[in-house]
């Protein structure tokens, strides 16, 4: 009996020396180290970090006084907190989430440096968020680190091949003329304007979900709609579910949310492996007589190419093909659904604009009739359009690292260095760069696509890294591409058919939530043109 109390003593004393050390003593070390090397910011307490601090000023924002959809300062209004301690700290400094140390970074040149050399052995996708995400993305390319990350890009990418994309232009056209005739609905019985928001994130999900495993909302395949309902849920919950991120054992709060999270991550696992198994036993993934595949969507594309080649390192086992489903899924709709979405309110709230890529649609592809991809890549007004759209407002507002080893940063002359140490964060503030007048002008935070016409793809920035809507390096977005297609076949149509005009009913009061999202939907007042 002696023994076994004591046995359990010392477990409990391990327990806390276990917990003393993670959780306290390892932060003040890494704390000591970021102020050692130079990098200030505001004061953390234990163990919430600054996260007090980050809801006291989120909850006294006034999310209508700060910006409008001819500029203003939304920076101000989405990151109230970042953009206090900026005026405090300058452009790169230290704040806490919890324990979790975050270098803030909206400082092109460091982040050039920092970033500069192996990438990927130097830094990697932060743990405290890893969990959140793995239901939506699985180990699939958003999460894989390292040689994983290297084989499953190296397997990937050729999907996204600009003749891969042509074929997918009929999917597009086909879900975007439902959304249309919708609309087109709503204006005949009377209603006075639309929350395109809606209709465009919908138009997205049934795109990319086609695109990506070749299922449907409507599909008359049960196990098709099922999945693509349970993709929604999962969004849905995880989105409900904010955390206290970075605070020791927080998760306990929120077991029932992480628990239906898994479950349902797991019924997707499910049916989508069925999906899968089904098509590689009629041979979708080409074999070794390279069949045609059933359907041009990125999962046959995958199949074929990982089967087509040689080696297993070339190979995607089913269990991957699973995860990078839902990583399309998960990455590629809200995003693109954000970014078509803020290009209808700009081009509402700039008549002009519109006008003018209207008339370019109707030169290079007519008023009606199937789109090609040699005619939109004859869209450069339009294309102009959504890269300023993509500045400013971009659906990926910041992208995080962490630190896998220490970093040692040469700044500018190559006089200074300083040491990012080990397991530190880092949080990009994509909105800051976007919007920042040293590097854009003094016009920074207004609507003018003209810059990118006068200035080529990186609109007159003045540093390279000042523009980074896809990310940056080896991780830049790889479906950028099929974004771009998606993006101009979707306006086409939509401008093809309906003037837009921002209703009374919109208020502009953009947000974080996750990505950079309209609070209260996209209001406008559509006229059929046709
Ligand atoms: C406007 C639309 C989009 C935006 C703004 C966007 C933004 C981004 C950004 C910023 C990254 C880099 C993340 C990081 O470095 O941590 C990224 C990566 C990624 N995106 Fe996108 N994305 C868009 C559309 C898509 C689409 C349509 C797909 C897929 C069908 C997709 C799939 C991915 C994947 C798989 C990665 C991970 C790449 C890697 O780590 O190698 N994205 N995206």
């Amino acid at each position: 009996m002696e023994l076994v109390v004591q046995a359990l003593a010392a477990a409990a004393a391990l327990l806390a020396v276990f917990f003393l050390s993670t959780l306290y003593l390892s932060p003040a070390a890494t704390a000591r180290r970021l102020r050692n090397a130079g990098f200030r910011g505001p004061t953390p307490s234990f163990p919430l970090g600054n996260l007090r601090e980050i809801a006291s000023s989120l909850a006294s924002n006034n999310d209508t006084d700060e910006s409008n959809t001819k500029g203003g300062d939304i920076h101000a209004a989405v990151f109230p907190y970042f953009a206090r301690w900026r005026r405090a700290f300058g452009k790169v400094f230290v704040y806490w989430l919890g324990t979790e140390p975050f270098l803030y970074v909206a400082d092109p040149e460091f982040l050039k440096a920092a970033t500069a050399g192996a990438l990927g052995k130097l830094w990697g996708k932060p743990d405290v968020f890893r969990r959140d995400r793995m239901p939506m993305f699985g180990r699939g390319l958003v999460m894989a680190e390292g040689d994983e990350w290297a084989r499953h890009r190296h397997i990937i990418a050729p999907a996204f091949s600009a003749t891969n994309l042509n074929d997918m232009i009929g999917v597009m056209e086909e879900t975007t003329a439902k959304m249309l005739g919708e609309w087109g609905d709503m204006v005949a019985a009377g209603q006075s304007c639309v929350d395109v928001e809606k209709g465009v994130v919908r138009n997205a999900a049934e795109i990319i979900a086609r695109a990506s495993f070749g299922i449907s909302a409507d599909d008359d395949d049960a196990t098709g709609a099922r999945v693509f309902h349970k993709l929604q849920a999962m969004q849905a919950m995880l989105f409900r579910s904010t955390r206290l991120v970075g605070v020791p054992l927080a998760g306990l709060l929120h077991i029932r949310a992480t628990y239906e999270a898994w479950k349902l991550g797991r019924e997707i696992d499910a049916l989508l492996l069925d999906i899968i198994e089904s098509r590689r036993r009629r041979g979708g993934g080409g074999g070794k007589k390279k069949k045609k595949t059933t359907s041009n969507d990125l999962l046959s594309l995958l199949l074929a190419g990982s089967e087509a080649s040689a080696g297993a390192e070339r190979k995607l086992t089913t269990r991957e093909l699973v995860d990078e489903c839902k990583t399309f899924f998960f990455g590629g709709h809200e995003t693109t659904a954000l970014a078509l979405s803020w290009t209808l309110l700009m081009l509402a709230a700039h008549p002009e604009w519109q006008a003018a890529v209207r008339e370019e649609v109707v030169e290079v592809a007519g008023r009606s009739g199937p789109l090609d991809a040699a005619a939109l890549g004859k869209l450069t007004k339009m294309g102009c359009v959504l890269s300023e759209v993509l500045r400013l407002y971009p659906p990926s507002p910041n992208v995080q690292r962490q630190a896998l080893q220490d970093v040692v940063v040469v700044a500018g002359d190559g006089e200074k260095k300083v040491v990012i140490p080990k397991g530190t964060n880092m949080w990009i503030d994509v909105v800051a760069m976007h919007r920042d007048g040293e590097l854009w002008g003094e016009e920074a935070s207004e609507f003018r696509p003209e810059r990118f016409m006068r200035e080529g793809v990186q609109g007159g920035c003045r540093h390279r890294m000042g523009y980074v809507p896809f990310g940056f390096g080896g991780r830049i977005c790889v479906g950028r591409n099929l974004t771009a297609m998606e993006l101009r076949v979707v306006l086409a149509m939509v401008l093809r058919r309906f003037a837009v005009e921002v209703a009374p009913e919109y208020r502009h009061a953009p947000r974080i939530m996750l990505s950079l999202r309209p609070s209260h939907g996209i209001q406008l007042r559509l006229t059929p043109l046709c």
